[in-house]
């Protein structure tokens, strides 16, 4: 035995009480006892998280030992048929309650929970307090057949933006490619949705065309979540923004559509400006009451024309109401322009530039209420067309060249909220960003494709009667 004991540890300074606590010699078996409780707990928690793996291994480890391989063999054939029969007769609810949960859970075990921690430290969405780690807490993953859907508790100090920052890089540490945060009722929940495949990516055909416009909801497209995009006319003007390429004619071209049911019948009346030479617009001249191209002094004329009709038409109104509604005596009047830059910023007659900017500018900001709207498309959202942009209160963004232009066409933060119109494939013409009424996070929208033969086609159909008329009458008096 040693004289001395060493004991390595710190000087403890001399108090004038010192107290000596009791130690607690815990026997062995206790700690055992302790941990095997606390093992066989968590276990039973996982056992009963997962019981969708769980309960039906213990029926099969059943099955086996009281009736044999064979028997087990037969119930699994059976619930496969089973299955395979419910998909045959009825998919739909075969999809929705049978398989996407399964993969949902699948999902959400093999793909998001595993690596869920370090997801979250590497994308910067974990933080560390007086010692301790804290993640979000992923609560449910919903998958569907273009991509899954997580939604997860954030941290305290944490907001949607934060996500929808980090949503791109969620996606690729995921393994996947595309990814949108989006807020929810709750204040503490947010929901990220990453995309496996695009729903996007078929061409939509032309949408079937209303006998009555709906200017208040004009089907366009289709969202990504499936359902028509609609866009509200009623009390507004709308910006296309696109790259060359990108799909703005078709654009133009589908809300033209919507509203060829009032052209036919009067209620709307369509005035076509091409500065681009007329090629975009020519194939519907049936559809127009006014079209003029490539002559700047000839759409300078025009644009006052509509000024004149707008002074004329609030004149009237004023006192009477506040908001136009159409009549065949006093349609809507759309101005479609497929270049706005050309008509603002390209013409080298100075004078008649100014003619056409000061006319712009007033029928951008009075013509709403009286019911003249103005609907353009523009190539280059930058300083050419500054002034007007602010007074478009629909914006469209299509493919762009640059990430700074998003935020130029869908207003400030639309590119971190998700609108990400710079990366848009250059084989995907006909995809933009809307910003919805009320919704925060832009939403992804496919616009249907009108071919050369169905412009044809939708003139013949519902070209102007007022036209058809006018030109019977002419033939009865030669
Ligand atoms: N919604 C769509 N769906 C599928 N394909 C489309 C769609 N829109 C356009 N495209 C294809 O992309 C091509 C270019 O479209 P479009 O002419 O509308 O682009 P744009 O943006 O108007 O181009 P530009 O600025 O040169 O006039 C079309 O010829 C067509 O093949």
């Amino acid at each position: 035995m040693p004289l001395i004991n060493i004991i390595p540890g710190e000087k403890i300074p001399v108090a004038p009480m010192n107290v000596r606590l009791p130690a607690w010699r815990i026997p062995g078996w206790l700690l055992v006892f302790w941990w095997l409780a606390r093992g066989l707990f968590r276990l039973t928690v996982l056992a009963v998280r997962y019981w969708w793996l769980t309960a039906p291994a213990v029926f099969a480890l059943w099955l086996r030992a009281e009736y044999g391989g064979l028997v087990l063999v037969g119930v699994v054939l059976a619930v496969v048929a089973g299955c395979a029969g419910w998909w045959r007769w009825h998919p739909s609810s075969w999809l929705r309650f049978g398989w996407y949960p399964l993969v949902s859970r699948v999902r959400a075990l093999v793909v998001y929970r595993r690596r869920w921690a370090s997801v979250m430290a590497t994308c910067g969405l974990a933080t560390a307090f007086a010692g301790d780690r804290y993640v979000p807490q992923l609560l449910k993953v919903r998958c569907d057949r273009y991509g899954d859907e997580l939604t997860v508790r954030m941290l305290p100090g944490q907001i949607p933006d934060d996500w929808g920052q980090a949503a791109e890089r969620l996606a690729y540490a995921f393994r996947l490619q595309q990814g949108q945060a989006r807020s929810t009722g709750r204040p503490d929940r947010v929901v990220v949705r990453f995309m496996r495949r695009d729903p996007l990516a078929g061409v939509v055909a032309p949408l079937p065309v209303a006998e009555v416009p709906d200017l208040g909801g004009l089907p366009l497209g289709v969202r990504e979540d499936g359902q028509a995009y609609r866009l509200r006319l009623a009390g507004s003007h709308v910006l296309i923004a696109g790259a060359t390429n990108s799909g703005k004619g078709s654009v133009l071209w589908s809300l033209i559509r919507s509203l060829a049911g009032g052209i036919r019948s009067g209620l709307v009346e369509l005035w076509a400006f091409d500065p681009k030479g007329g090629m975009e617009l020519a194939a519907g001249v049936p559809l127009f009451a006014r079209f003029v191209y490539d002559d700047p002094d000839g759409m300078a004329g025009v644009l006052e024309e509509a000024v004149k009709r707008m002074r004329l038409r609030a004149a009237r109104l004023r006192g009477v109401t506040r908001q136009h509604v159409p009549t065949v005596e006093e349609p809507l009047i759309v101005l479609v322009v497929d270049e706005l830059a050309a008509l603002t910023a390209y013409i080298t007659d100075r004078k008649v530039r100014d003619r056409i900017k000061e006319s712009l500018g007033l029928l951008l900001s009075q013509g709403r209420a009286v019911g003249v709207h103005v609907v353009a498309a523009l190539q280059d959202p930058r300083k050419d067309v500054l002034p007007f942009r602010d007074l478009f209160p629909t914006r469209i963004g299509l493919r762009l060249t640059e990430a700074e232009q998003v935020d130029m066409v869908l207003g400030d933060g639309a590119r971190e909220r998700g609108a990400l119109c710079d990366r848009i494939s250059e084989s995907s013409p006909g995809i933009g960003f809307v910003v919805l009424d009320g919704v925060r996070e832009p939403v992804r929208v496919r616009f249907s494709y009108l071919t050369d033969d169905d412009i044809r086609q939708l003139g013949r159909d519902f070209r102007r009667l007022c036209d058809i008329d006018a030109r019977d009458e002419q033939e009865v008096t030669r």
